[in-house]
């Protein structure tokens, strides 16, 4: 690969062992990806925060970078750490946990992180434009940010991505290059949105329906790379889509899925931009192409034991923005009952400030919820702390839970989960 003689003395450890050792990362990832040379990015979002999913020896690793005296050279963000960094007394995460989380925080606060730890940090300032060239880990991120964004980024590690925090700079691989970012795989989404089994109004508008469609399409799909179209005549206005359901979809697809970038369209920047219009005129040749009937959402939601008492209702996979939060407070404010269960909507301290000043917080708490900051069900300990029914709006969070926290998935949409909350 081509380096600077500047990348080279790094290389060659002239500015010391810890630069040395992340440029050999990021060099060693570039030759078995062939590529060139290297890149300027101009963010980085490092995953691997939780002490749930480094340990100890991830805790150690971070002990020695933030020992270094080394600094990120750019905007860099973190990825959710295992517990409410503010309240984790309150919440009873255990004092063992809390007290290694703390300790990882300062490393990384050493480092010169912004500790706003989020995976939607594109809700809260690290906002990636259209074509930059970014290095983010955390997936369901890495695919809002490419998909959505059109920023371009693979999906790095937590060593990678801080890797190249430090450096600010990548190898040009993969999703850096345009070649690597056309679709191969056509889906046809020909569903009656109004027929899924999902409890709510406007279902082609709500994220658990892009949950189940992300989960069926990214376990066929595997790491190719999808272009999403609206076959059906039903559903009209289907360019409306929220965010939230764009980036519930990403996050499934990258879960069940190695998928690090989706084209929709109509709606995304590069389907509108560069493929589109060769997908209408068939210059644009799919390896593959599959038509999404509503048997198979059925399918992907009769997975799920539905009518199982739940003990936690999670809201928030990937973060919540102001939106799912106000979703929630609007149930609660027409139905005036306690939650039966335990709510946790996960977010960022950014949001939850604004959840704070609208008193929507305040509304929450009333019912017997909590706005979480900071970590989220798939990170925090949450089978130490006695919670195995978990129900989820999330597609990504249905396909984690199980393995990483042990637990029995409800799959609803937020309006039924909270339903049910209330009167179980
Ligand atoms: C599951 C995930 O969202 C969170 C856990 O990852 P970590 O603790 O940030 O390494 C990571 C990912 O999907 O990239
Ligand atoms: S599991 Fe979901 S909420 Fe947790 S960090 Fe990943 S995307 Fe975010």
């Amino acid at each position: 690969m081509y380096l600077t003689n500047e990348e080279e003395k790094i290389y060659n450890g002239e500015y010391g062992e810890t630069l040395e050792m992340c440029m050999n990362l990021i060099v060693s990832l570039g030759d078995i990806y062939g590529a060139e040379k290297l890149i300027d990015v101009t963010s980085a979002q490092v995953s691997g925060v939780s002490y749930k999913t480094i340990g100890e020896k991830g805790l150690e690793f971070l002990r020695d970078m933030s020992d270094s005296g080394l600094k990120v050279s750019v905007p860099t963000t973190l990825n959710p750490a295992g517990m409410d960094l503010i309240e984790y007394e309150a919440l009873k995460f255990p004092a063992d946990f809390a007290k290694k989380q703390l300790e990882i925080i300062d490393y990384f606060e050493k480092l010169g992180i912004e500790l706003g730890c989020t995976c939607t940090p594109y809700l809260s300032g690290n906002v990636p434009r259209f074509r930059d060239h970014i290095s983010w880990a955390e997936s369901s991120a890495v695919c809002y940010s490419n998909s959505v964004l059109g920023a371009y980024t693979n999906r790095e590690g937590g060593p990678s991505a801080l890797a190249s925090a430090i450096l600010g700079k990548t190898s040009y691989y993969g999703y850096h290059l345009d070649e690597n970012r056309i679709p191969n795989f056509k889906i046809n989404l020909d569903l009656d949105f109004e027929k899924i089994g999902l409890k709510c109004n406007n279902k082609i508008n709500n994220m658990a329906s892009y949950g189940l469609i992300g989960r069926y399409v990214g376990r066929i799909v595997k790491n190719g790379i999808p272009y999403f179209n609206f076959t059906n005549e039903n559903n009209n206005n289907s360019l409306n889509l929220k965010s939230e359901c764009l980036k519930g979809l990403g996050a499934a697809l990258a879960a069940s899925g190695g998928i690090a970038l989706y084209h929709f369209k109509g709606i995304t920047p590069e389907a509108i931009c560069t493929y589109d219009n060769d997908v209408i005129n068939g210059n644009l040749k799919f390896d593959d192409e599959i038509t999404i009937t509503n048997d198979m959402i059925e399918e992907e939601l009769s997975k799920f034991d539905n009518e199982q008492k739940i003990d936690l209702i999670c809201i928030g996979c990937p973060h919540s923005g102001i939106s799912e939060i106000k979703t929630v407070v609007d149930i609660l404010l027409e139905e005036k009952k306690s939650l039966k269960t335990d709510l946790w909507i996960c977010t960022s301290i950014y949001t939850k400030a604004i959840a704070d000043r609208m008193g929507y917080t305040k509304i929450i708490e009333d019912a017997g919820g909590k706005i979480v900051v900071d970590t989220c069900m798939v990170v925090a300990p949450i089978e130490k702390m006695g919670y195995k029914y978990v129900a989820t709006n999330s597609g990504k969070a249905a396909t984690y839970l199980p393995n990483f926290c042990n637990s029995e998935v409800i799959y609803g949409s937020i309006e039924e989960l909270i339903r049910k909350g209330l009167n179980q």
